[in-house]
């Protein structure tokens, strides 16, 4: 390729350096625009106050810095994706439009169309892997079918990167730069409340720095990650989500980090366990990528039959799971953690997930749009992914008769209560042993210690045992249609 001008559209890759399109373009064009869009098709469905925009804000505030550093610089727009990129294109008279992959449906078609249109202009449009490590069809089982279970998929993976390590390699931008079209009349880069939100911190550090200090920050204890990463009230996990969704990190760097640290043995057994929630990763990006019908419906359609609660009391109830009412002290710790910061730890993730669908019999559905709502590393291929697991309807799912007991979850993940008083201060005077399951305490000793049930904290919205045997009775219609 040998191109005059060239643009590249940022999405989900807000960095500059190991970057696929933008290495891409600086490599075979003469000159290189760069644009980020705030697409009013995605934005108009968001609260006002989203902390996702105050995160994307200033990562492109040092996407722009870093750009202008190499000699380029960040046009930034608002409107309909598609035609701002259509209409900038035009404006600057590209020959082409680079961009980084995206495989959830709603940007596939998106793209389609813009590449359509674009070449009704005489435009190229150019799509790279690298938002993961293999893509789509990569890796494929023996038989050449996507795999379904995620050790399997994890095996050939691996086995795959072994045999083409050069996956791995960077994608060098400092080289090219003096491909980058100079920052001539660039206007400032506009504020939240300019395009109707509202302006704020961003709920982590943002930006390729933000993510660079947590990598660093984690790498010092990755050995301990296989025993830290399940306990909630511990700093045991990387909290690199939210960069690895609005690509301010790269995946490959991550990854070699990863394999370097397994190498030397520096990262003792964490590094690998770690390696492998990035496989998840990617098995879930696969997973989407092979399957969309996920987006609507269970990934094993039997499990289609499942007839889940509706009507007046489930949505008291579901209006319960998402405020932290339910009465379970554990599940309402973890909703109030992702409602007051939009981060919730991934073990909390499994037990409100399964609390959901499994005790209060609510379409896992329901909960899916909630998380999508208020997490920060929203995603929809690991969210969809993580509720399908926990629902039992997904690939690799847990069986449907294998129902997380909160209370038993609550005294082995947070054996002293740490996480749930950090979120739940009512209960803050509730020894070790009481705070798992209030209710079971007499009603003299919980008053004693400020708490009394139905008015500082919920009993709870149902019993645990009973909504077990109803789970079973919901899943009887596919127990006989697949083997698990
Ligand atoms: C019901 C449910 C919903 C979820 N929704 C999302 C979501 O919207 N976005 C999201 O990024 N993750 C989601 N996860 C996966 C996981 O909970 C988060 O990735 C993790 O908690 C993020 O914290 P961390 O960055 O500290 O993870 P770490 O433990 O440090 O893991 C490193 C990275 O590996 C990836 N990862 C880890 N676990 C998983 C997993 N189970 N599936 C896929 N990728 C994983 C993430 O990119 C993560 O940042 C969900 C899990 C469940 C059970």
């Amino acid at each position: 390729m040998n191109l005059s001008k060239s643009l590249v559209w940022f999405r989900r890759d807000l960095r500059a350096f190991d970057h696929a399109a933008l290495h891409h373009a600086l490599r075979c064009s003469q000159q290189v625009f760069c644009v980020f869009v705030y697409d009013t098709d995605i934005l108009d469905g968001l609260p006002r106050d989203d902390r996702r925009l105050r995160f994307i804000h200033a990562s492109l505030a040092s996407l722009d810095e870093e750009l202008r550093r190499l000699g380029g610089y960040l046009i930034v727009r608002h409107g309909s994706a598609r035609d701002e990129v259509l209409a900038l294109a035009n404006e600057l008279g590209v020959d082409a439009v680079h961009t980084c992959a995206d495989y959830e449906p709603l940007a596939i078609a998106r793209d389609t169309d813009v590449a359509q249109q674009l070449a009704a202009q005489g435009r190229a449009f150019h799509s790279y892997k690298d938002q993961v490590i293999f893509e789509k069809d990569e890796v494929l089982t023996l038989a050449g079918q996507p795999y379904s279970v995620f050790t399997p998929y994890k095996n050939a993976w691996l086995k795959r990167l072994a045999a083409h390590p050069e996956t791995l390699a960077a994608y060098p931008i400092d080289a090219y730069a003096h491909a980058f079209a100079p920052p001539a009349s660039a206007p400032a880069l506009p504020a939240l409340e300019d395009i109707g939100f509202e302006s704020g911190e961003p709920p982590l550090p943002a930006g390729m720095e933000g993510a660079e200090a947590l990598f660093e920050a984690f790498v010092e204890d990755i050995a301990d990650y296989g025993r830290a990463r399940d306990f909630p009230a511990e700093d045991g996990t990387s909290r690199l989500s939210t960069h690895l969704r609005f690509g301010t990190t790269s995946i490959r760097h991550l990854v070699r980090t990863a394999r370097q640290l397994m190498l030397s043995g520096a990262g003792g057994t964490g590094a690998s366990v770690w390696l492998s929630e990035l496989i998840w990763r990617d098995f879930y990006a696969m997973v989407l990528s092979q399957n969309p019908h996920v987006v609507e419906r269970s990934f094993k359609p039997a499990f289609d039959a499942v007839q889940w609660d509706i009507g007046p009391d489930a949505d008291a109830l579901f209006a319960a799971w998402c405020e932290g009412r339910t009465g379970y002290p554990l599940v309402d710790a973890a909703m109030v953690q992702l409602n007051t910061t939009g981060f919730m730890h991934n073990r909390l993730r499994m037990v409100t997930a399964s609390f959901l669908t499994k005790d209060l019999g609510i379409d896992w559905r329901r909960g899916e749009r909630y998380f999508a709502l208020k997490l920060n590393d929203y995603e929809l291929a690991s969210n969809n992914g993580g509720w399908q697991w926990a629902a039992s309807t997904g690939c690799d799912a847990q069986p449907w008769f294998r129902i997380f007991n909160p209370v038993t979850q609550s005294t082995r993940f947070d054996a002293r209560g740490e996480f749930i008083r950090r979120y739940l201060p009512q209960l803050a005077k509730l020894d070790g042993k009481q705070v798992h399951a209030p209710w079971l305490v007499k009603p003299e000793v919980l008053a004693e210690r400020g708490v009394v049930l139905g008015q500082d904290y919920p009993a709870p919205v149902v019993d645990h045992d009973a909504a077990r045997r109803r789970t079973l009775e919901r899943f009887a219609v596919v127990k006989k249609a697949v083997s698990v």
